[in-house]
């Protein structure tokens, strides 16, 4: 048998929020390697003894500053996705959306880490800005969508 490959890492869980503000969703391109100058939702890694809708409200509030309470949090779905990390290694993330609805008073999104993401707005499902996070691009090409999820 030759080398002994490098142990795969094992695929990884991440929860998205589709933010939803009357027709629109809120979407930032992303400044990090993994999706470099791609658009995608708020969200990240899922943390040890997290719930996916604890997940999603702390993500949220550390990417927008949003307080959006875990209970108005709404799973809608989950994809699997291989992806390339830098220097091309292969990684995977199971992913999971959520969504929540803008309430008056909420506010509006900030950009908190300006490192990772060159700021959020609000677009339209049906004109959606490229290219998206392939996550993201895989679920609207196999049609999801969350305004009729
Ligand atoms: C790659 C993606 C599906 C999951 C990780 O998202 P992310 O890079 O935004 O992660 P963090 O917000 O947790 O840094
Ligand atoms: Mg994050
Ligand atoms: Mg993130
Ligand atoms: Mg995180």
């Amino acid at each position: 048998m030759g080398n002994q490959t490098e142990a795969a890492a094992a695929p990884t869980v991440a929860v998205g929020v589709c933010l939803l503000k009357g027709k629109k969703v809120l979407l930032g391109r992303r400044r990090c390697s993994l999706g470099y100058s791609t658009f995608s939702l708020p969200g990240g890694h899922l943390e040890l003894g997290e719930s996916f809708e604890e997940c999603a409200a702390r993500e949220l509030k550390e990417e927008t500053g949003l307080d959006i309470d875990k209970k108005r949090m709404e799973f809608l779905t989950a994809t699997t996705n291989k992806l390339l990390l830098e220097g091309g290694k292969p990684c995977q993330y199971a992913s999971v959306c959520m969504r929540a609805v803008m309430e008056h008073g909420d506010g509006e999104p900030q950009n908190v880490e300006p490192e990772l993401c060159d700021g959020w707005d609000w677009y339209e499902w049906d004109n959606l800005p490229k290219p998206l996070f392939r996550p993201l691009h895989n679920a609207v090409r196999a049609g999801f969508n969350p305004f009729y999820a």
